[in-house]
């Protein structure tokens, strides 16, 4: 059975032979070789690997926030400046990073006020973004008075606000104790099961990678590449248990497994 059935067309981010080089003061650093991917729409692609296989620079260089040296790079089918100028992506950082003298739908509100939107359509799509994490009647609240898995939400509905089609997730819960890390993995699948949106999503956990991705990326450093990508065999429909199952449980050793190969490349 397919991971994701909503899964259509052709590419949303499409990179071909991408490479990005760092000159620094100690020489060169290859952060990304020969990396070829292709992530259709509504696909959740999780990214996996040690420290320095490039899994943030690949996600910023499809941000346009850094600029591949080799290769070409296309989401929506245009460079990634053109498509970060579309609003074509929203993004979530590791830190929930919301602005402490702003309530959550002030810290919601502040990108599209900067994008010239209305205030009605702010207000409503405040209104929908919270709803869609889970925080509605938290609008009113700053973001001290939250505890830390809703301020992640908090940012990840700042992310969804102007309703882009792909969702760029760079560890985003990474900082969470364990149990409200769960909450939000199934938070974050129904979310994508509602609304159909591609995720890219960088993590260093393999049950995280394993429960939420229809497409498992394994990378390798030194130069950071691909070594494995690994479309699940899992149905969209998980509940957490899921992770008891044989199948996933094959599924988590086959990651481990690309990890380890990559390694041994080293
Ligand atoms: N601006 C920069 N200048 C120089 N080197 C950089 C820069 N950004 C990243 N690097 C290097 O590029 C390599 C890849 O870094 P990157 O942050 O993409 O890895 P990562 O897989 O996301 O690591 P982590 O899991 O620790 O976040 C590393 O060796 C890093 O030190």
């Amino acid at each position: 059975m397919p991971a994701a059935t909503q899964v259509t067309g052709a590419p949303v981010i499409q990179a071909e032979r991408v490479g990005l080089t760092f000159q620094t003061a100690d020489g060169p650093v290859h952060a990304l070789k020969d990396v070829d991917l292709a992530i259709r729409a509504g696909e959740f692609v999780s990214f996996i690997g040690p420290s320095g296989c490039g899994k943030t620079t690949f996600l910023r260089s499809v941000a346009a926030l850094e600029t591949p040296t080799a290769g070409t790079l296309r989401v929506n089918g245009v460079d990634p400046d053109a498509a970060r100028r579309a609003r074509a992506y929203g993004y979530v950082f590791q830190a929930p990073g919301l602005y402490p003298w702003r309530t959550i739908a002030g810290n919601i509100s502040l990108p599209l006020e900067i994008m010239g939107f209305s205030k009605s359509d702010r207000e409503e799509r405040i209104a929908r973004v919270l709803d869609l994490v889970e925080l509605s009647g938290f609008g009113g609240k700053f973001p001290w008075q939250l505890s830390g898995g809703m301020q992640q939400r908090a940012s990840i509905a700042r992310a969804l606000a102007f309703d882009a089609d792909i969702l760029l997730m760079d560890e985003p819960f990474g900082a969470l104790d364990e149990i409200v890390r769960d909450r939000l993995n199934e938070a974050l699948l129904a979310l994508w099961r509602k609304t159909g949106k591609t995720i890219g999503f960088v993590t260093h956990s393999i049950p995280e990678a394993v429960y939420l991705s229809t497409k498992i990326v394994v990378m390798s450093p030194r130069p950071g590449r691909i070594t494995r990508v690994i479309d699940s065999p899992l149905p969209p429909d998980r509940p957490l248990d899921i992770r008891d199952t044989p199948e996933f449980i094959a599924l988590a050793h086959e990651v481990r497994e690309g990890l380890r190969e990559g390694h041994a490349v080293d």
